[in-house]
């Protein structure tokens, strides 16, 4: 199913009576549940937008009545191992946090305190029905990401370190590594720990909110029932995310405004996920921030809802169509609900007919498997379905000894069917060989063009035949199969003009330059493919995405993309100079300058010129590529940090007409940097505004500049060269604003 998304709009406050209210419930048809939520169009008051929802709770839902209806549902389906998240977003002050966590009154509690009232209530019924033959525990842990840091919420403050707990890859999942976990044994427990743990978490007093939430919040909940040798583990995770907030309303200050910020971006990158995943995109930006990173919408099993915080009142207008324009694009993210599987505490004894046992494989996490579909692929293909959202881990070992695993007894026959059509052997099955990467058998779905492009693989046992498969024989598949998805890739481009200017002074042919590009393109993805783990892996991912995008013909994204790769290479001469040259040629072009290599064209034909001049630029993009070598850059090891070419490389620079001090962050980024970047990037129009050098007009062409290339792809500044290069700024104004951040 998709993400369930649901608004809820909150009541006016006592200090807001008599303030106008324009959001209101509506349903499609008189008589049926309140699915729309209505809004009046800022422009013209008399037009109206709608926005469907699954479910549209309105200012009298007491928390009673949406618990009831949006959670309760789930306790079973939690108890039959499905994974379950519930999570609030909305602008600071909607009621996030009334609705997750509530009052302290019996009537104000909100869904986290009732969720574990049922947990309770249904584990000690288990036991009971069972006799106690099936026991059923509950374990914490709960932690929040702060200024895009994680810090562990069960544990004092003064434990905290300044850089928060490191996240970690672990089988395709985001962990939080050091986490600690508690265990539960009721809601009195619950409560104790509950409060102590909301009283380490951060919270301040802004103009919009007495209370407000700088952090977003992650209760995860374990549940763990254990039959006999049986162990059966699911997870329900409650996610309060801090509000985003226009700082015009909040009267911020320096600190406040840091951390809004830092929330700004994060749920501006997690808005850019839920557009990028329901679009079909390929890359989908989970990793621009913790909270997206840990939240990897769109990647896990189970269920999950999404409830849609609401303020009914005027003043949050703009907020509101935002919000509502992104939950409501939320719904389009598909799920798929799998149980987790039920593992064994000891080996179970062997049984020569359990063949229908070995078919059912443990689940691996499917990361980011709707890479491998796009938009319309999803709709087409309903049962291949992208995989689900949230989930959030401690690494420790959760799961007792796991030798064998066995079908759930509970699972349906629906469940069985789609679940075990996406299955693939696990990692971490040790009694089941899984064959080598190199020796997987050559179905569609295995093979990958990019690390990140995992595939649902079906639950296929290797044969002794499959694994005898040479290594060149696979090479010779992979390099096949490669080469089919990037003539398909080709094919779905848009056409791109014949070159008419010949290559000869390059030595290669056209079809040999291509044929060439492509070799390293291949070479580069199997690198990443290989090397998912290394830290440099995200740096070569960006350096093929530059490439492609320079092969699509589109320098300004190939330029933010080697800028964005920049910091995984510091200092590496190649990659400077080829980011120099992509903005010469940006600049060149941007200034009209049609002379370079292009043929005169038909006065008045200046689109024809442009063409000329493109493939004029490409042609000699490639020669030179050849020439300097830079394109192996991708594929060999001269990205690697060397001294040698770290000096070469600042000699070059300071020998530049460039400004010095845009020099400064074309290696590591320091703290300012990354505070104005980040500033920067949260497109927050009143901070950008707060700059030195920033005026009203400057702050609000640069929003638009990175909203506008927002709808094309994900772009965030990635250094001060970078935002140098905007249009309208310049870099005598990022040397005010970086100043303006040292006084
Ligand atoms: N449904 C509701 N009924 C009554 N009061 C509500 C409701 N929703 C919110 N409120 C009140 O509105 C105020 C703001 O709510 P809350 O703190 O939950 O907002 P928030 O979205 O979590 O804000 P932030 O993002 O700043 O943390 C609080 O005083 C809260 O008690």
């Amino acid at each position: 199913m998709s993400v369930r998304v649901v608004a809820r709009i909150r009541p006016l406050l006592e200090k807001e009576h008599g303030k106008d209210v324009i959001v209101r419930a509506d349903s499609v048809e008189e008589g049926k549940p309140l699915t729309i939520v209505k809004i009046p169009s800022p422009k013209n008051e008399s037009e109206e937008f709608s926005f469907a929802f699954n479910g549209v709770y309105e200012q009298s839902t007491t928390q009673e009545e949406l618990f009831t209806a949006e959670v309760a549902p789930h306790i079973k389906a939690l108890f039959q191992g499905l994974d379950v998240t519930i999570f609030a977003y909305g602008v600071t002050g909607t009621g996030k946090t009334h609705t997750m966590r509530g009052g302290l009154k019996l009537a104000e509690r909100g869904v986290i305190p009732r969720l574990l009232s049922n947990v309770f209530r249904r584990g000690k019924k288990i036991a009971k029905d069972t006799d106690g033959d099936t026991t059923v525990q509950v374990a914490l842990s709960y932690y929040e990401i702060y200024n895009d840091k994680v810090f562990d919420l069960l544990e004092p403050p003064e434990k905290r370190t300044p850089s928060g707990l490191p996240l970690r890859e672990k089988d395709g999942k985001t962990i939080v590594v050091g986490l600690s976990e508690r265990s539960c044994e009721d809601l009195k427990d619950f409560e104790k720990l509950y409060i102590e743990a909301n009283n380490n978490r951060v919270t301040a007093s802004t103009k919009l909110n007495a209370h407000s939430s700088r952090s977003h919040a992650i209760l995860r909940v374990k549940v763990t029932q254990t039959t006999g040798d049986m162990v059966r583990e699911s997870t329900a995770s409650a996610i309060d995310l801090a509000g985003s907030e226009d700082n015009r309303r909040t009267d911020n200050g320096k600190e406040r405004l840091i951390e809004s910020a830092a929330i700004n971006k994060s749920l501006f990158v997690l808005s850019q996920c839920i557009d990028a995943i329901s679009r079909g995109d390929k890359r989908i930006p989970y990793r621009e921030s913790k909270m997206t990173r840990i939240l990897s919408l769109g990647q896990n099993n189970g269920i999950t809802i999404m409830i849609l915080n609401l303020a009914p009142m005027r003043s949050y207008h703009l907020d509101t169509l935002s919000s509502l324009n992104v939950s409501s694009r939320a719904k389009r993210i598909e799920v798929r609900e799998i149980e987790n599987e039920i593992v064994f505490k000891q080996p179970p004894r062997t049984n020569s007919s359990g063949s229908t046992n070995m078919q059912r494989q443990p689940l691996r996490p499917l990361a980011n498997a709707h890479n491998i579909h796009s938009g319309a692929a999803v709709a087409a293909k309903a049962s291949d379905k992208p995989v689900k959202a949230f989930s959030v881990f401690t690494d420790k070992a959760s799961k007792p000894a796991a030798p064998a695993r066995v079908p759930i007894s509970t699972v349906n026959t629906s469940q069985l069917r789609r679940s075990s059509s996406n299955k693939r052997p696990s990692d971490s099955s040790e009694q089941i060989p899984r064959p080598s990467k190199l020796a997987r058998p050559t179905h569609t779905s295995l093979i990958r063009p990019m690390a990140t492009q995992l595939a649902p693989q079906p639950a296929m046992q290797p044969t002794p035949q499959q694994l005898t498969i040479s290594a060149e024989q696979i090479e010779a598949m992979v390099e096949k199969k490669v080469a089919e998805i990037l003539a398909s890739r080709a094919a779905a481009a848009a056409p791109v003009p014949k070159v008419d200017i010949a290559p000869e002074s390059s030595g290669l042919s056209e079809s040999q330059i291509s044929d060439e590009v492509r070799r390293r393109l291949d070479a580069l993805e199997r690198r990443i493919d290989n090397d998912t783990h290394d830290g440099r892996s995200e740096g070569l991912r960006l350096l093929l995405q530059a490439r492609q995008a320079k092969e699509r013909g589109d320098d300004e994204a190939a330029l933010h993309f080697y800028e964005l790769a920049l910091p995984s290479f510091p200092g590496q001469a190649k990659l400077l100079s080829k980011i120099e040259r992509l903005r010469a040629k940006i600049a060149t072009k941007k200034g009209g300058d049609d002379s370079l290599s292009a043929p005169s064209a038909p006065r008045g034909d200046t689109r024809k010129v442009e063409r000329r001049r493109d493939r004029a630029y490409k042609v000699r993009d490639d020669r030179e590529d050849e020439e300097d070598g830079t394109e192996a850059d991708v594929d060999d090891e001269s990205f690697v940090d060397r001294p040698n070419r770290l000096k070469a490389a600042r000699k070059q620079k300071n020998s530049g007409k460039k400004s010095a001090f845009l020099d400064m962050d074309q290696g590591s980024v320091s703290p300012r940097t990354k505070q104005l970047l980040d500033i920067v990037n949260s497109r927050d129009l009143a901070l950008i505004r707060g700059l030195h050098g920033f005026g009203a007009k400057k702050a609000q062409d640069l929003v638009d500049h990175l909203t506008l290339k927002g709808d094309e792809e994900f772009v965030s500044v990635a250094s001060l060269s970078h935002l140098s290069m905007i249009p309208g700024i310049g870099s005598r104004t990022v040397e005010r604003a970086y100043e303006g951040l040292m006084a």
